[in-house]
């Protein structure tokens, strides 16, 4: 009940909406971890490294802020269409052992259920367009609360918020420590949409795109080899149905419309780390996880070997 008190005050006419028409809205205090037990690692707090792009306007996070007391991290990815946000979010969510809530994936999810919704969505998903707020903030939060009742007291989001409006309602029932802003040159990111494939039987992600980009006016080149299947996933690959260039281009266009200006309400609160990928995975991974002060010793464990 405090949530909802709470998402009154603080998000004036986005709550009444969600209140009056939002099946779930009991569940929407899910968002809350705060009074759970902490079940994951904790972290020290992490220091941002030089090689990270943090806004000088308005600084990001000084330190940035990982674990608290009684909960684990609480992060948000933001960034185009394309940019990384899946496959950077899942590998920190790994690293660092909260769980990975991708509203994409939920949406996806809810659309091969085949429910009473599930046409009306994917005419929508596939033109491109967000979908309402009621609509993503009902599968997210009972993604919350499914993850609460296991003992989940932090994640990693990616894809939400994408409207300011979506971003007050977080920003109202929990205080996200950290919101990690990818950043990829615009010409990387149609190929990288329209490369993107998955196994249709183990889920796995990959990307046939080889992206070389050459240096001009003073950017530098870029290279981003194909992130291929194993042989066993080649033949059963798959690619999502508004990954085609006419849908790319609306969602990059809706990107820098409705959720571009959430980049600049986190930037105003000081928890945005802006992030330029250099390149494909073997570079930008170290390369963030420096920004982040973290280390994978896993990783550098298999690279070594
Ligand atoms: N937070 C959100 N608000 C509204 N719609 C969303 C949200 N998250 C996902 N969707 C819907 O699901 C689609 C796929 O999301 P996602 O996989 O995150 O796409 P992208 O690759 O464009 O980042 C979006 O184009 C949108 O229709």
């Amino acid at each position: 009940m405090a949530v909802l008190n709470r998402l009154i005050s603080r998000s004036r006419g986005c709550s009444a909406i969600i209140l009056s028409s939002y099946p779930y809205s009991h569940s929407i205090r899910s968002f809350c971890f705060k009074s759970c037990e902490s079940s994951g690692i904790n972290f020290p707090p992490v220091v941002p490294s030089p090689s990270s792009t943090i806004t000088p306007a308005s600084p990001g996070p000084s330190v940035i802020p990982t674990a608290r007391e009684g909960r684990n991290v609480q992060w948000v990815f933001l960034g185009c269409p394309g940019v990384g946000k899946g496959t950077y979010a899942a590998r920190l969510s790994t690293l660092l052992g909260v769980p990975h809530i991708s509203t994409g994936d939920l949406v996806r999810h809810e659309l091969s259920s085949q429910g009473p919704l599930s046409s009306q969505l994917a005419e929508i998903v596939n033109q491109g367009k967000l979908l309402s707020d009621e609509i993503i903030i009902n599968l997210l939060s009972k993604r919350l609360e499914a993850g609460e009742a296991n003992g989940e007291t932090g994640f990693i989001l990616d894809g939400f918020p994408r409207t300011i409006r979506q971003a007050e309602i977080l920003e109202g029932v929990t205080d996200i420590d950290l919101v990690i802003n990818l950043k990829l040159r615009e010409e990387a990111l149609l190929a990288k949409c329209l490369g993107r494939r998955i196994c249709s039987e183990c889920g796995g992600n990959y990307n046939v795109a080889c992206i070389d980009i050459k240096g001009e006016d003073g950017s530098p080149q870029m290279q981003m080899p194909p992130l291929l299947p194993p042989p066993n996933c080649e033949s059963k690959l798959i690619t999502r149905s508004d990954d085609t260039e006419e849908v790319v281009k609306e969602r990059l266009r809706v990107y820098n419309e409705m959720s571009r200006p959430v980049e600049e309400f986190y930037r105003r609160r000081g928890k945005l780390l802006e992030f330029d990928l250099p390149g494909g995975i073997p570079e930008s991974w170290p390369r963030l996880l420096q920004a982040l002060n973290l280390d994978d010793n896993d990783n550098k464990e298999s690279l070594a070997a």
